[in-house]
């Protein structure tokens, strides 16, 4: 397996770039650990499959260099990298059997026949087709075929990276959750480096140890999933993840506080910003109390999510979204508090830092 270095890679489709905008992949300039679990999360056409593409060797970037453990491979085609890739849609043989569609990579490399069977078995067992082992793939459902193409992308030890491209489209909701939990489990036991592409934040968040959130061509977050919920690096990934997202609010700062039309707050630090930039307030509808003490708020709706609550609200002429337990008591002159430890702050949508 190995650490892969992204070095000031930028991707633009069409001839003569001139602006950001002509960019699909702006600048993404990081260092992935040997043996991690990443997932390349975000909408659709922020440069996840383009970024993808450009590790796996499918795509030439138009600037920057990419490297394995330090060797430049910008270079060398798919073959030459050494890697495993697993796309959306099932890629197997079909006259091939369940078994020999999973012996092909091993046997293609000359691996000896009795290591060959101890492995596919091992990816039997963990696909849960060690009964169709001897049947032609041909017949079988997508869900059974897309798992022998996990199965592939898994089967061999020696590969560099493991590259999935929203590998469990097709499979049913049951069958995803457990060939997730899976999946996990066989990076923590051989340690693969793992890109993990999705749409899907619940997908990322229980796949990954690192999730890279992509918007617009660019990364704005490499963190956990509690990093992305304490502190979104960018509003993006505050609205992005978590259900509902962030509430995010126009606030004037000063000093040690912000305020929020006619609300002032107090901070728990005074954060740094540029004059002249756009200032926001971002608090989890989580860390907002709801009670008869602190700032007004005009209930609109209340929706019953099961063991919660959402309250779907208007403070200062912004609506807010407030998450409860479903036995809270809403009072109907309902006022909010925001807890100052779970308050960020964003300038021109980034976050400034305590630290900054
Ligand atoms: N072959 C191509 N030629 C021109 N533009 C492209 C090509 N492939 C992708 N793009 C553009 O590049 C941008 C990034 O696309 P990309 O497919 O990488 O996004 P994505 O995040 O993977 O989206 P999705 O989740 O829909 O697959 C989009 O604006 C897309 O329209």
């Amino acid at each position: 397996m190995a650490r892969i270095t992204l070095d000031h890679i930028r991707h633009a489709y069409g001839p003569n770039p001139t602006s950001d905008k002509d960019y699909a992949l702006r600048e993404v300039d990081h260092e992935w650990n040997d043996g991690g679990a990443y997932a390349l999360l975000g909408p659709s056409g922020c440069g996840k499959t383009t970024l993808l593409n450009i590790i796996s060797g499918l795509l030439q970037p138009s600037h920057g260099r990419i490297l394995f453990d330090g060797k430049d491979v910008t270079n060398l085609p798919t073959q030459a990298r050494n890697i495993a890739q697993v796309f959306q849609f099932p890629v197997i043989y079909d006259t091939m059997t369940v078994y020999d569609n999973l012996a092909f990579p091993l046997r293609n490399r000359g691996v000896a026949e009795p290591e060959v069977d101890r492995r596919v078995r091992d990816i039997l067992e963990m696909i849960d087709l060690m009964p169709m082992a001897r049947r032609k793939a041909q017949g079988l459902t997508a869900d059974q075929k897309q798992k022998i193409s996990l199965g592939r992308g898994l089967v061999r030890n020696d590969v560099n990276a493991i590259l999935f491209d929203e590998p469990l489209t097709v499979i049913d909701p049951h069958m995803k959750w457990v060939l997730r939990s899976q999946l996990k489990r066989l990076h923590k036991q051989f340690g693969f480096t793992m890109v993990y592409v999705t749409h899907d934040q619940t997908e990322a968040l229980t796949f990954a140890d690192k999730v890279v959130v992509m918007y617009e061509g660019e990364i704005v977050q490499i963190g956990t999933p509690s990093e992305l919920f304490e502190r979104p690096s960018h509003t993006f990934v505050g609205y992005f993840i978590g259900s509902p997202g962030m509430n995010v609010l126009p606030a004037k700062l000063d000093g040690n506080r912000a305020t929020v039309g006619g609300e002032t707050l107090s901070l728990d630090y005074a954060p740094k910003t540029a004059t002249g930039a756009k200032t926001e307030l971002g608090i989890r509808p989580e860390f907002i109390r709801i009670g008869r003490e602190g700032m007004p708020i005009t209930i609109n709706r209340v929706e019953d999510i099961g063991r919660q609550k959402i309250v779907r609200a208007t403070f200062e002429g912004q609506p807010i979204a407030i998450v409860v337990t479903e036995d809270s008591e809403i009072p109907a002159e309902a006022r909010v508090t925001f807890d100052p430890a779970a308050i960020n702050i964003y300038a021109n949508s980034w976050r400034v830092g305590r630290e900054g």
